[in-house]
């Protein structure tokens, strides 16, 4: 990655930071089958992308929404982005996860130490303004903040036993216990270091982003704040119709959430305007 650690940050003295969101669709959504990469597949009359994408261009707090998408469905990333209005690039992923992650921070090597990330699952349509704005705020005081939620169940870790079969291995106590969910913020300097040491590892392997850095800056505190049990990621085939279920119940209860809904691009319109 191309970064000057020098760099000073973007905004000067004073002034709030630059926010850019970067939606990570670049999967091809191997366990949900089906032939086609499930950031496109309809939910409640809208690809799952473009739910995701809908929610930070609806989110004041949020300047500028990127997109990184599998290279051979960027077209297809380009119509909802033109539908969607809020959405200033379109740009390749890579071949993992990780890589698509680097790819979004090389998008904004223009942008200062100081400015914000926020990179989130494009399989995760549910998420919703009021999360993003939440994972901004943490921001203000933290370099590093990852959205989580409690776990119902009790997470166990598990190897293979003696015979081969799957054997209980440990209890973690599940109080201290969360499930992961996007977004994942970041100040730009805080993510680029951590990534430069990852990138440097051999042994790299992340899920998320926040764990490359709690893995590669220690010396970095990564904040968790409370995500929204509805935020689920559409991994496998069952979960489609979960979310849209999830949509549908949100669309009928709560019209007060802000709305990721058709309005985002107005209500981003509207952001502009009231920032001259
Ligand atoms: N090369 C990749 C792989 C994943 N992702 C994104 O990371 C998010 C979470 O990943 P996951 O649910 O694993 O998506 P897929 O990789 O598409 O699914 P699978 O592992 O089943 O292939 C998704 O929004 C996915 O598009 C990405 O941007 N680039
Ligand atoms: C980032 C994430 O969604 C947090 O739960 C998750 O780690 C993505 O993992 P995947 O293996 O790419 O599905």
């Amino acid at each position: 990655m191309q970064v000057d650690p020098a760099s000073p940050a973007h905004a000067p003295a004073g002034a709030r930071p630059h926010v850019t969101a970067a939606v990570l669709a670049g999967g091809v959504g191997a366990r949900m089958g089906g032939g086609r990469p499930k950031q496109l597949l309809p939910l409640a009359g809208r690809p799952v992308l473009e739910h995701a994408a809908a929610a930070f261009c609806a989110a004041p707090e949020v300047d500028d929404v990127i997109v990184l998408m599998v290279p051979e469905h960027r077209a297809e990333a380009e119509e909802i982005a033109a539908r969607l209005g809020g959405v200033s690039a379109v740009l390749p992923g890579g071949a993992s996860r990780t890589e698509t992650s680097v790819a979004a921070l090389r998008a904004l090597e223009h942008r200062g130490d100081g400015d914000l990330v926020l990179l989130h699952d494009a399989a995760r349509p549910l998420v919703t303004p009021g999360v993003v704005g939440a994972c901004v705020g943490a921001l203000a005081s933290a370099g590093a903040v990852g959205v989580a939620v409690p776990s119902g169940d009790t997470v166990v870790e598990v190897s293979a036993g003696s015979g081969g079969a799957e054997v209980l291995r440990d209890v973690p106590p599940r109080s201290s216990l969360r499930r992961m969910q996007t977004p994942q913020g970041f100040r730009l300097g805080v993510v680029r270091r951590a990534y430069r040491k990852a990138l440097a590892d051999p042994a790299l392997v992340a899920t998320d982003d926040c764990g490359v850095v709690l893995r590669y800056l220690p010396e970095e505190e990564v904040r968790i704040i409370a995500g929204d049990e509805a935020n689920i990621k559409v991994t496998n085939p069952g979960d489609v119709e979960i979310a849209e279920t999830l949509l549908r119940l949100r669309e009928q209860g709560a019209a007060g959430d802000g709305g990721s809904g058709p309005d985002a691009a107005g209500t981003r319109d509207r952001r502009r305007e009231s920032r001259g």
